[in-house]
This record gives structure tokens, C-alpha cells and sequence, in this order.
């Protein structure tokens, strides 16, 4: 079989877990000629450029030692992954939005896109347009156009959007999809606010640090907090139902930053802050207490009424939402075949391993169908 190239962009908590998933599914299909060709960074990058391929065996040390900048993006990269002398997969671990918005170029070039990168399927509905037009599973079968799958951009590597577009391609009609949708949230409220009341003394900014540090939290911590994370995986599921939501801000967002913090300039100096609010969060978790329930962060999408919510809610302590671990999601899907008991899935919803599963996961579909 000719070579499969792969462009890998991020190389961080996921990127890193996602090269080794890769050099093991390699060694393990030799004959399917997975061929790296740029590993990249935000500053430096590997590259191949006679695309014989780099070496998954000491990437990490040899990108770590690099002094090579990425190419730029996206004229440079779409000319040297585009001249590729046979299939090109682009990964993209980033959470950059310039790079997604350029997903259709890209597509249209007949280059396939995995990515655990929610902005391109999330941000405003012309571009989710542009990469369905121009993708050959969307509106491009008959085109050059390549393939693009993102099943970790919500619910990490949890079968959130295969089951989803199997519901809807095989004619069952969604109704609802309700849940916890956040690893990072998840995290934070069930150590903050577990179901036995005690935390060992734990404070919310100090759950927040510990989620950062457990490689769940989007590179700026912010971008979960303010519910804008759960919203934009909210939009790519309304979306794939059917409806056409215009941005992943046109529907009521709860943020859980504090109105004073809103204006520090980093995620260091927002992480700085924090602890001078933990009353604030601590009031609102005793409150649920007091009626024998917990906090926790959830959404909604009710395609009947077309309404989308996120916020915080209380929950009994018998309810599944509030009897959750670690950085589980728990995702209901209730349509028209399903009726009252919904069908729905449930695990991890953030971490290196679990996202980079889904990750490599959507790169065996496109090698499947190469
Ligand atoms: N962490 C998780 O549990 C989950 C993450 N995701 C998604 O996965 C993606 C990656 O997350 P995560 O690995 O945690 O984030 P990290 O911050 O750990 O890694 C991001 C990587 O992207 C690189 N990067 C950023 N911009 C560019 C650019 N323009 N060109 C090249 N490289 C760039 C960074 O470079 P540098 O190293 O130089 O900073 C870094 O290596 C995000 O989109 C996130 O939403 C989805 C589901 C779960
Ligand atoms: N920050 C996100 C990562 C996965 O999408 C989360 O916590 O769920
Ligand atoms: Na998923």
C-alpha cells in the first residue's frame, strides 16, 4: 500500500498522548504506512520535507531540541501537505481558531482533518457551512474534498458524536440531549461538592488548580469557567441535530467567573485571584446542602422547543448527575425511538489518553476509507 502522511499540529497534553497511541497502532499495522511528516508546536516543528517521514521513537527530545519554525499557516502548510505524493491526515491538537477556520482550504485541497478542536464545528455557522461543503463527508461526496471527523470535541473520546449521527442518519428524531458535558466541571464539582459533604477543607480555586494540572482544563482555564466550552459542544450537538445555531454565545451562558476577574490579562494572574471568591462558591454549594442536594454544571438542548441552556443546578444526592466521579460526562440522548429512557453515555470526559483515543479513533475511520 502507498504511504499515509500525517501532519500532527499540537503536541501538548493530547498531541503527546496522541504520537504515542499513533507509533503503537503503526507498529502494529505495518502494512498500512503511517508516515509522519511535521510534528509542531506553537514555535518550533519536525518536518519531513522530502516526506520520507520522522521518527516516532524520539520526537519528543528531538522537537524539544528544535530550532526549525512551524510553517506558516495556512499558504505554507496547505503547499507543503498538499504536494504530499499521496494521502495527507492533518491533526490538529490545538486549540487555535485561526487553524480551524482554515479547515475548509484544507478540505478543499482533498487533505482529511481529525481534530479534538471544538472551534471549527462551534464558532460561527458559516464556517461549520464551509467545512461540511467542502468535506468529502458532507456535501462534497463526488469532489476531492477529504474527510474531517472531531468525535473528541465533545465528550473527549466518549462515542458521543458517532452515536449521535447514527441516531439521526438511520431516522431516529432527537428530542433532547441533557447532561454533564465538562470534564473539567465535572472534576471540580464532584471534589468541591462531593455527595458525603466533605472535601477535606478544599477550596474551589484549589480544585480549579488541581484540574489544570490533570491536563482536563482547555490551555486557559477561563474558557471553561465561563460555560463557553459546555457551549460550544452544546452548539456542535444542536448542529448535528439539525439545528442551525448561529454561535455558540447566541443562548444563556452561567460563567462561574467572578465579575471582578474578568479583566486579568492572563490565566496566571486569573489563577492568582480566584481564592479571594472561594465564599462566593462555597455559600452557593452550602445552600444545596441545606436541601439535601449538590451543585453541579450541566447543559441542555431541547431540539423540540429549540432551546439551549448551561448553568449551574442543584441535584438530589440519589440523582446519576450528582453521583458522578472524577472527570466523568454523562450524556442522555431521549428521541422518538428511545421514549422515556433515554440512551446514554457515560464516562471520562476529559484527559490526555481518553481524548487521544477519540482522536486516533477518527484517524482509523479516514484510513479505512482511504
Ligand atoms: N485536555 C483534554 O482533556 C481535552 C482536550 N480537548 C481539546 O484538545 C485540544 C488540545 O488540548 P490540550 O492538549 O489539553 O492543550 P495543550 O495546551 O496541552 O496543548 C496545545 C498544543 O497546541 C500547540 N499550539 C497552539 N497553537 C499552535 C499553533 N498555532 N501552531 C502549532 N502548535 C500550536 C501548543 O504549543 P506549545 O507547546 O508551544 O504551547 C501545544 O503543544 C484543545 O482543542 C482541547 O479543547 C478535547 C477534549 C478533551
Ligand atoms: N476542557 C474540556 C476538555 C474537553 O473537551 C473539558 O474539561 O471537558
Ligand atoms: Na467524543
Amino acid at each position: 500500500m502507498s504511504k499515509i502522511y500525517v501532519a500532527i499540529i499540537g503536541a501538548g497534553g493530547v498531541g503527546k498522548a496522541f504520537i504515542s497511541q499513533l507509533a503503537s497502532y503503526s507498529s502494529r499495522n505495518p502494512s498500512l504506512n503511517i508516515t509522519p511528516i511535521l510534528i509542531s508546536r506553537s514555535k518550533t516543528a519536525l518536518i519531513s520535507p522530502d516526506y520520507s517521514g520522522l521518527s516516532l521513537s524520539n520526537w519528543a527530545s528531538d522537537l524539544a531540541s528544535a530550532t526549525t519554525p512551524p510553517p506558516a499557516f495556512p499558504t505554507e502548510t496547505l503547499k507543503f501537505l498538499s504536494t504530499a505524493p499521496g494521502p495527507v491526515i492533518l491533526v490538529d491538537n490545538t486549540s487555535d481558531e485561526a487553524i480551524a477556520s482554515s479547515y475548509p482550504q484544507f478540505l478543499s485541497a482533498g487533505i482529511h482533518i481529525v481534530t479534538p478542536n471544538k472551534k471549527g464545528f462551534s464558532s460561527s455557522i458559516d464556517l461549520w457551512n464551509g467545512i461540511y461543503s467542502a468535506a468529502k463527508n458532507g456535501d462534497n461526496a463526488n469532489g476531492k474534498g477529504g474527510f474531517v471527523f472531531h468525535e473528541a470535541s465533545v465528550g473527549a473520546g466518549l462515542p458521543v458524536l458517532s452515536t449521535l449521527k447514527e441516531l439521526v442518519e438511520t431516522g431516529d428524531k432527537i428530542r433532547k440531549i441533557e447532561g454533564v458535558f465538562s470534564g473539567t466541571m465535572s472534576f471540580l464539582f464532584n471534589s468541591f461538592a462531593p455527595l458525603s459533604g466533605d472535601n477535606g477543607g478544599k477550596g474551589f480555586a484549589e480544585c480549579v488548580v488541581q484540574a489544570k494540572e490533570l491536563g482536563y482544563t482547555e490551555p486557559d482555564p477561563r474558557d471553561d469557567l465561563n460555560g463557553l466550552d459546555v457551549a460550544r459542544k452544546l452548539t456542535i450537538l444542536a448542529r448535528l441535530s439539525g439545528l442551525a445555531v448561529p454561535s455558540p454565545t447566541s443562548f444563556p451562558i452561567q460563567s462561574l467567573i467572578p465579575s471582578e476577574l474578568e479583566t486579568a490579562k492572563s490565566a496566571e494572574e486569573f489563577l492568582e485571584g480566584l481564592p479571594r471568591f472561594d465564599g462566593e462558591m462555597t455559600k452557593k454549594k452550602t445552600d444545596a446542602e441545606a436541601s439535601g442536594s449538590v451543585i453541579r454544571y450541566v447543559g441542555s438542548l431541547n431540539v423540540e422547543r429549540k432551546e439551549v441552556k448551561v448553568g449551574l443546578e442543584s441535584f438530589a444526592k440519589s440523582s446519576s448527575i450528582a453521583g458522578l466521579q472524577g472527570s466523568d460526562n454523562i450524556i442522555s440522548f431521549y428521541t422518538e425511538r428511545y421514549g422515556a429512557n433515554p440512551l446514554i453515555v457515560q464516562g471520562a470526559g476529559a484527559g490526555a489518553e481518553v481524548t487521544a483515543m477519540g482522536v486516533l479513533g477518527d484517524l482509523i475511520k479516514v484510513v479505512q476509507r482511504l
